[in-house]
């Protein structure tokens, strides 16, 4: 027989507490805001491993729903291929239907909101609001140079897309996150730096929300 551990007092902090509901099943959500190419997604693959999330990307949902064929297929890629934003009931459906289909109850929600009727749609549907918003900053010049090397066939990594993105994050996306940035809900972070460097600065900030450890007490 062995004896469980209580769970460290540090998962009854504010932040960690999942006070949202989504159906019968309480959520923490995070959302994972920055520039186009400043890193949501690498990091995101990280937190996943070492935290438990589970990584949903807006934009991976998206281009998964060209590929299904849906009838919203072609709308959307013409938005991604111009860098615009994708009417907010198309991209909150595919998320909700994401967290529901998802046994977990921690999400990561990668680059998304992009912008306020984003934002203030995902509230009024869901009644969700992020735990917090953790926000990847990083110079354009850098960003630019990393998606023209991205090298994954992505119909929007090509220097005239890349900029109307650049326009897009400061003009609508930015605006979101000063919006959370009032209610003191952005954990910022300089993305700048190499990739584990970066993670060492997120790790800890998910530190609350470490994996319990469970102790076995031989008898
Ligand atoms: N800190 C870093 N230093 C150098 N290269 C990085 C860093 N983080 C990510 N990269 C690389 O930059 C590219 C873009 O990273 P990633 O796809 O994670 O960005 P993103 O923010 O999700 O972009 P998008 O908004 O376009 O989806 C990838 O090729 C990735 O390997
Ligand atoms: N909330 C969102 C997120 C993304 N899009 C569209 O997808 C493109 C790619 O997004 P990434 O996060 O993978 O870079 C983005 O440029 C938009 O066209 C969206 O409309 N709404
Ligand atoms: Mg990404």
């Amino acid at each position: 027989m062995g004896t469980v551990v209580d769970a460290p007092a540090v998962v009854t902090e504010k932040e960690v507490v999942a006070e949202n509901m989504l159906g019968d099943k309480k959520v923490t959500v995070v959302f994972v805001l920055g520039g186009p190419g400043s890193g949501k997604g690498t990091q995101c693959s990280n937190i996943v491993e070492h935290f438990g999330f589970t990584h949903l990307s807006a934009g991976d949902l998206l281009r998964a729903e060209i590929k299904s064929g849906s009838e919203n297929g072609t709308m959307i890629e013409n938005m991604i291929k111009e860098g615009k934003i994708v009417p907010s009931e198309v991209t909150i459906k595919l998320l909700q239907q994401a967290m529901i289909k998802n046994e977990n109850d921690k999400f990561l929600i990668d680059g998304f909101p992009r912008n306020e009727e984003n934002r203030a749609a995902f509230e009024n549907v869901t009644k969700i609001s992020p735990a917090f918003v953790l926000f990847f900053n990083c110079s354009e010049e850098e960003m630019e140079r990393r998606l023209l090397g991205r090298n994954e066939g992505r119909v929007d990594d090509n220097i005239e897309t890349i900029r109307k993105r650049f326009k897009v994050f400061v003009e609508s996306s930015l605006p979101v996150i000063e919006y959370y940035d009032a209610k003191d809900k952005v954990k910022k972070i300089d993305a700048a730096k190499p990739i584990p460097e970066v993670f060492e600065d997120v790790k800890a900030i998910f530190a609350p929300y470490a994996k319990y450890v469970i102790i076995y007490q031989a008898t």
